[in-house]
């Protein structure tokens, strides 16, 4: 599809907007409801699509909907808890509230990593509160997107409320801009890599829309010489290879102190031997699935080769295999002027860093300009709290690697991103606020 069959979406959704504005919390709750029970009846057909198009695991597609349809869930329960405020009035004649109403037309563009639950925690809030939307779904993933949308018309919503734009690689910008451009769209949802956020923001400039960014990550994972260290190598074993390393709160620099770093490395090599299969997803021994595509392996590759030539040493995997397969893969001695420390790796790479001293590991860990996740492991609680507040990142796991859940926030400071998703603040993105000052009162 292109940009032409995006504005004819857009007027659809702004049709469907005028309605659906209208209906009320508790039938709109209904409605995401069925498409809860829809989902969970269907899973394992939509976990074999995921699995398809993108390559995960079985198991982990089948985490992924448990997942995202719990957005789904939460927010069925959420848009029945959009309060608005009474101010209390300093004049007799004046009553003041403040009103919540949805922002209108939303557009969203999400990534291939999470194909189900990038969408679900972007539609689910939107839809929960109001608004329509139309969604672009990454290029490589667009049947997780069109059975989600199937499922919702069987649910329920009506026409023009969801409306997805499949597209190649080629239109994918021009389709993007459309939306940003478009004065009908009055807020932007993207999820993806930080230079395609920055475009989008600066598109949005033009209409003055409410941009919500979740863009990529370049998250510590620090472990003190005062960690448990099984609880911190289980820690690194989610945190990174969780859907083969391609998640943006992934561990991407493994930060571990002086006293136990050969400890830690011993372990983490254990638990990667024993416990990481390459293979098909629809293996059940296989745990870690391809890589997206060849340029995401080549990328991988690139990381590790430059990692080697500059005095880091492999100490497991480091080579690509047949198909977009690349070994996980551990390498120690990482330094901070290697690619692997300074870009989000987006693969099964974990590149481990010696620190030696508390302030050392605060100061690397803050030095970036992402600020999505990060991580402390640590058994002393006042380190715990002194380190979960000096760190620069909107979700930090304290001796956990798996922080993620709909009741939960998901959001980055910095370049990371702009807004929240999930939890309690995961509708305000699609919520305008009004103050309402009622004068003349007796
Ligand atoms: N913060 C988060 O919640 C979060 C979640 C998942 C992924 N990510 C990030 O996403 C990245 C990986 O995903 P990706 O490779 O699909 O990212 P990407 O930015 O290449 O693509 C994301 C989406 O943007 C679209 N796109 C690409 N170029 C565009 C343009 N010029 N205009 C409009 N749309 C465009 C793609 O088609 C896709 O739908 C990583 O950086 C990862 O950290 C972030
Ligand atoms: O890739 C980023 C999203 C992953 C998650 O929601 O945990």
């Amino acid at each position: 599809m292109n940009s032409g069959d995006t504005e004819r979406a857009i007027q659809c959704a702004a049709e469907a907007f005028e309605v659906w504005k209208e209906t009320t919390a508790k039938e709109r709750s209904n409605i995401l409801r069925r498409w809860v029970d829809l989902c969970n009846e269907n899973k394992e057909d939509l976990a074999k699509i995921l699995t398809l198009e993108m390559g995960k695991p079985l198991q982990e597609s089948i985490g992924e909907l448990n997942y995202g349809i719990g957005f789904l869930e939460w927010f069925a329960e959420e848009a029945r808890r959009v309060y608005g405020d009474i101010i209390p009035s300093p004049a007799k004649s004046k009553k003041m509230f403040v009103l919540k109403q949805p922002i209108g037309v939303t557009g969203m563009i999400t990534p291939w990593n999470f194909p189900h639950a990038m969408i679900t925690r972007k539609a689910g809030p939107a839809i929960a509160a109001g608004c329509t939307v139309v969604l672009k779904p990454a290029e490589d993933t667009p049947y997780s997107a069109l059975a989600l949308c199937e499922l919702a018309e069987k649910a329920g919503l009506p026409p023009g409320v969801l409306n997805v734009i499949t597209c190649s690689r080629d239109n994918s910008a021009e389709v993007g801009k459309t939306l940003c451009k478009s004065p009908t769209i009055k807020q932007i949802s993207f999820t993806g890599s930080t230079p395609v956020g920055k475009i989008l923001l600066e598109q949005s400039a033009s209409t003055v829309k409410k941009v919500s960014l979740e863009n990529g990550g370049n998250a510590p994972f620090i472990v003190f010489e005062t960690a448990d260290i099984d609880k911190a190598v289980t820690g690194v074993m989610g945190s990174k290879f969780r859907n083969t390393g391609q998640a943006c709160i992934c561990a991407n620099r493994i930060m571990v102190q002086d006293s136990i770093y050969e400890t830690f490395l011993d372990a983490l090599a254990k638990r990667m031997k024993q416990e990481l299969h390459i293979g098909d997803g629809f293996n059940p021994k296989s745990t870690q699935g391809p890589l997206i595509n060849a340029r995401a392996v080549e990328k991988i590759d690139h990381l590790v080769q430059d990692a080697k030539s500059n005095g880091a040493v492999i100490l497991l995997g480091g080579q690509r295999k047949e198909g977009n397969f690349y070994e996980p893969t551990l390498i120690r001695d990482v330094t901070t002027d290697m690619r692997c420390y300074n870009e989000e790796q987006f693969g099964p790479l974990a590149a481990v860093i010696r620190f030696k001293t508390e302030e050392e590991a605060i100061y690397l860990a803050n030095n970036t300009s992402s600020g999505l996740a990060g991580y402390v492991f640590t058994e002393n609680i006042s380190q715990m709290w002194r380190i979960a507040e000096k760190l620069e990142f909107g979700i930090v796991g304290v001796n956990e690697g798996l922080p993620a859940m709909p009741e939960a926030i998901f959001g980055g400071w910095k370049e990371s991103g702009l807004g929240r998703e999930g939890g309690k603040y995961g509708l305000e993105d699609y919520l305008e606020i009004k103050y309402v000052c009622m004068g003349g009162l007796e």
